[in-house]
């Protein structure tokens, strides 16, 4: 093997087919089993864009009545999950507290105990079904806590995402507000073999269970080159401060050689597909918030970044304010983008089981040459 078949970071290798999103670079698009996901914004809530992940078909009035009974059935928080996340401290980061609070869901199912491990794909359908319930409760309760206020039940006259508003902020907001964070629900869900799905597909490949895979996933996800990134969006905003100092700022940052967060993308190079819906969503919470000194700042820097580097904002750019407005602590930011990719992670753990193949790639060795270990007079 030469240096020249290693592909750093695996960047253009395709490892394996997937029939649940594609992403085109060429054309800056991106379809959820076949449908444009700005169409899927336009006119489904989350809930049946989940569905549609995971069926391949979009449901039917019946069926979707049938899966937001089911979903709306498991919302309450388990106790167990609860007095877990209550033995956390407030310093641990609310990623750390999602990914052990999925790993507790994971070790109080029985059903996982009955099948020893191996994965089945029915059971699987229902405990992604129940991640999708019980992760808003988790992320909620967890901002509340930190807040120092106490737990707010579910409703389940609501939909998906005005249930997990009013049990953050004890109150439903106005429907922009509702619409715009469903938007990013459904933004967020999905997109191919990116860093965390592909780590849920490496572990599933290996038989682990599902909740195993989420877990993984989860830790690859909260990396600022991923994930993270939207959390680390706002803190960057929050070091500019002000629109007239976003160039100033961004010149002395290219110089230290930082990495902007919310730029740049592995497969997109000409845009993120989801920005422009996200950004119209972003807009409508300008609005609603009266924040137009966001939108400078916002604009601003995206321009410069564009002149000094031709490099174009990810999803992460418009999410990250767009939370900030909404009013979620700054940390909770990716909490937000596991919630959504459940959807995606699961609907890859699921298909990568029903054809599976152990990933197992190879390295070249560039250690030293064989040596042996000095012959040393037996220690009495
Ligand atoms: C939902 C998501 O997960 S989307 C991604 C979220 N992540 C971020 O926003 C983090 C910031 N962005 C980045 O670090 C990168 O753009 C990545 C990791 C997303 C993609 O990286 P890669 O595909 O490996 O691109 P690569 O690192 O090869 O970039 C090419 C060039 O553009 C530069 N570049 C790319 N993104 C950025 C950025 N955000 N800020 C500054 N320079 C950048 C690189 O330094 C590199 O320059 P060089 O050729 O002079 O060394
Ligand atoms: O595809 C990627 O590499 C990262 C990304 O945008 C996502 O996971 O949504």
């Amino acid at each position: 093997m030469t240096d020249q078949d290693i592909r750093k970071g695996l960047a253009g290798v395709v490892v394996d087919t997937t029939a649940i999103s594609k992403v085109n670079p060429e054309t800056n698009s991106l379809l959820y089993r076949g449908y444009p996901v700005q169409e899927l914004a336009a006119n489904c809530q989350f809930e049946e864009v989940a569905y549609l992940l995971w069926n391949g078909e979009l449901p039917t009035p019946v069926q979707l009545e049938e899966f937001q009974k089911l979903e709306r059935s498991m919302r309450a928080l388990d106790p167990r999950t609860k007095r877990v996340i209550d033995e956390l401290p407030l310093t641990a980061h609310p990623m750390d507290v999602v990914r052990t609070a999925v790993s507790v869901v994971g070790a109080t199912d029985p059903t996982l105990a009955e099948e020893n491990g191996i994965l089945d794909r029915n059971l699987n359908n229902g405990r992604a079904i129940y991640l999708l319930a019980q992760l808003p409760a988790i992320v909620a309760y967890d901002q509340r806590r930190r807040r120092g206020q106490e737990l707010v039940e579910p409703r389940d006259d609501l939909a998906y995402s005005a249930n997990f508003l009013h049990m953050t902020f004890g109150e439903v907001p106005d429907i922009t507000v509702v619409n715009a964070f469903d938007v990013s629900m459904i933004l967020y869900a999905e997109h191919s073999f990116n860093a965390s799905t592909f780590t849920a597909r490496v572990v599933t490949s290996t038989l682990a269970d599902l909740y195993s895979a989420v877990t993984a996933a989860i830790g690859a996800l909260k990396g600022p080159l991923h994930g993270g990134a939207n959390e680390a969006v706002m803190h960057i905003f929050e070091e500019i401060g002000t629109a007239d100092r976003a160039e100033a700022w961004l010149d002395t940052a290219l110089v230290e050689k930082r990495k902007i967060m919310g730029f740049g993308h592995r497969v997109y190079k000409n845009g993120d597909s989801r920005v422009p819906t996200m950004k119209a969503a972003l807009d409508t919470l300008i609005a609603e918030y009266d924040r137009p000194d966001l939108a400078e700042l916002y604009g601003t820097l995206e321009k410069a970044m564009d002149d000094r580097k031709g490099i174009k904002p990810n999803l992460d750019y418009p999410s990250g304010p767009a939370y900030h407005l909404i009013g979620f602590d700054t940390e909770l930011f990716t909490p937000l983008f596991v919630m959504s990719r459940i959807t995606g992670w699961t609907a890859h753990i699921m298909e990568q089981m029903a054809s599976n193949a152990l990933i197992r790639p190879l390295s070249a060795y560039d250690g030293p040459d064989e040596r042996h270990v000095a012959q040393q007079s037996v220690a009495s």
